[in-house]
């Protein structure tokens, strides 16, 4: 019988499939660790013998493709680890005869996007038939190149409600040290160290990947200290306008623990510590576009997500004021802007990306795996950035009156705004989407705010035009009438930039995410 599932298992070497006939015996218990389900014993028998299906589970058989398995380890017949460090006691005494057991870690998918580590024991006769099948295992996953080893971690322990440090200790380091992952952690001492850290210090070689724990702004950290790095170390002047850059070698890991996670929710799909720990783990890897953003011939800052002049510059600069409210101080802002109804005039200039597919209104949806994003970049060409006005293509040039101007490198959605900003804008696609909100009444531009939390199309409104673009230059008009509101902040992924004429050009997937992109799946 063993012989036939190791048969089974030379003959599917992606899958644990064919373990035999299995039966649950124990309970499933929740780790006060992680809150994961932990355990559920199954036993392996001869065949022939009639089973109990397991209740939930229509064919009583597990399936899991060896790139979802996150550990094997021993368990005694007791069914406790011998290879975790701590004992863990199943709730059920082992079958009889069956004295010895292996127990298998893996990815199991629970509501909205979440995953969850799941493990499953298995009780064998036979001690050598134990070994060989973790021996088995083992061999399957050390062949599996795209996983981590070391990660070089960054904790922010001011960020969101200051529960950085726990969540990284208590959620995620266990998960890591189950999968075998070395993790030199770094809590930061003030804002910009970890940015600091990785431009000079860090020595990224010893590294597979780096994780930030935070929200947004320690992500941008990260992002500018890693981008710039790679640029220096391949001798390539980032301030250089003509020139393209370098994609960073190295993989960003984002555990959400801000009190913005936009960009691990649109890569993701959920702001869960404990679902990106497992998307890190099993060596995920999703590109991503990023837009530098210059001013004056000069590098300001490198944007990933939202870039926001006029209401999403005027919320932030408020709300900047507002730190002592707690993440609350969005809402006060947001709704302090929205009453104040301020616009500015200037002139936007774009590059429309006519080269590829999509537009922002064709309805379609960036998922994992998608296969626009990989067409239109090979087309286009990884770290290429459009510069220069010479470089092709017809500009369009567009002055007026705005309420907002807004670049959504990705969709920028939140669980706020499940679509977002943009809902079919592209991660890895070499585009952003510019979009206009031209003046217009308060009630109208209600409407358009309002359509962000529902599936109308926010787009679908005469004063609202939306271009996918490669490059962009805003200019603000200056002001003749003293007291006239004459220029806004951008709000670059939650940052405030120093000038409001920029010239913004993307990157066509300057980096790598532990994240595959929002699945498309039906969850149980
Ligand atoms: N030790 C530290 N002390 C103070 N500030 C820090 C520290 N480490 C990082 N920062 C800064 O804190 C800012 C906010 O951090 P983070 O994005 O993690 O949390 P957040 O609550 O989502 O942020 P925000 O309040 O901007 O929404 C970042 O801009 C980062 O540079």
């Amino acid at each position: 019988m063993v012989e036939g599932m190791f048969r089974e298992w030379e003959k599917h070497p992606g899958t644990v499939s064919g373990i035999g006939p299995v039966r649950p015996r124990v309970s499933e218990t929740r780790s006060r660790q992680t809150g994961d389900k932990r355990c559920e014993r199954k036993a392996l028998r001869p065949p022939g013998i009639d089973w109990d299906t397991p209740a939930g589970s229509p064919s009583g058989s597990v399936c899991v493709p060896v790139c979802e398995i996150l550990a094997v380890r021993e368990a005694d017949v007791e069914g406790r680890g011998k290879t975790s460090g701590r004992w863990q006691r199943l709730s059920r005494r082992p079958a009889e005869g069956y004295p010895y057991a292996f127990t298998v870690s893996y990815v199991e998918r629970v509501k909205q996007h979440r995953w969850r580590c799941r493990d499953v024991t298995f009780q064998c006769a036979d001690g050598a038939v134990c070994q060989q099948w973790i021996h088995s295992i083992r061999d399957q996953l050390s062949k599996l190149t795209g996983r981590p080893r070391h990660l070089l971690v960054y904790i922010n322990p001011h960020g969101g409600r200051g529960r950085g440090k726990q969540i990284y200790e208590e959620k995620v380091a266990p998960l890591f040290s189950r999968a075998s992952i070395s993790a030199s952690v770094i809590v930061t001492e003030r804002a910009n160290h970890a940015r600091d850290h990785l431009k000079t210090d860090a020595d990224l070689k010893k590294y597979d990947g780096v994780v930030c724990v935070g929200g947004d702004g320690m992500f941008s950290e990260v992002l500018h200290g890693l981008v710039s790095r790679t640029q220096r170390d391949a001798g390539v002047d980032q301030n250089r306008r003509e020139q393209r850059l370098v994609p960073c070698p190295v993989r960003i890991g984002i555990i959400p623990a801000g009190s913005t996670d936009c960009v691990c929710y649109g890569t993701v799909g959920v702001n869960d510590p404990v679902t990106s720990a497992l998307h890190i783990i099993v060596g995920d890897s999703q590109p991503l576009d990023v837009c530098s953003i210059r001013h004056a011939d000069a590098l300001l800052r490198y944007s990933v997500s939202l870039l926001g002049y006029g209401f999403y510059g005027d919320v932030l600069t408020d709300s900047e004021r507002r730190r002592w409210m707690g993440p609350v101080r969005y809402d006060v802002s947001g709704l302090k802007t929205f009453l104040a109804h301020n616009y500015y005039e200037g002139t936007v200039s774009f590059l429309p990306a006519t080269d590829v597919a999509g537009s922002p209104r064709d309805k379609t949806t960036c998922r994992a795996g998608c296969s626009r994003c990989l067409k239109d970049s090979q087309a286009y060409g990884t770290g290429n950035c459009v510069r220069g006005r010479d470089q092709g293509g017809d500009w369009r040039v567009i002055r007026g009156k705005f309420l907002a101007v807004n670049a959504a490198g990705m969709s920028c959605a939140c669980p706020r705004s499940p679509g977002g900003l943009s809902p079919s804008a592209h991660l890895a696609d070499g585009t952003t989407d510019l979009i206009l909100v031209r003046k217009c009444s308060r009630a109208s531009f209600l409407r358009h705010l309002l359509r962000h939390t529902s599936p109308q199309d926010q787009f679908d409104l005469s004063f609202v035009e939306v271009h996918r673009v490669r490059r962009f230059c805003f200019m603000p008009r200056r002001s003749e009438h003293e007291g006239d509101p004459v220029c806004s902040s951008w709000n670059c992924d939650g940052e405030i930039l120093p000038h409001a004429s920029v010239d913004v050009g993307v990157h066509c997937q300057l980096i790598r995410l532990f994240a595959r992109g929002i699945e498309d799946i039906a969850t149980p």
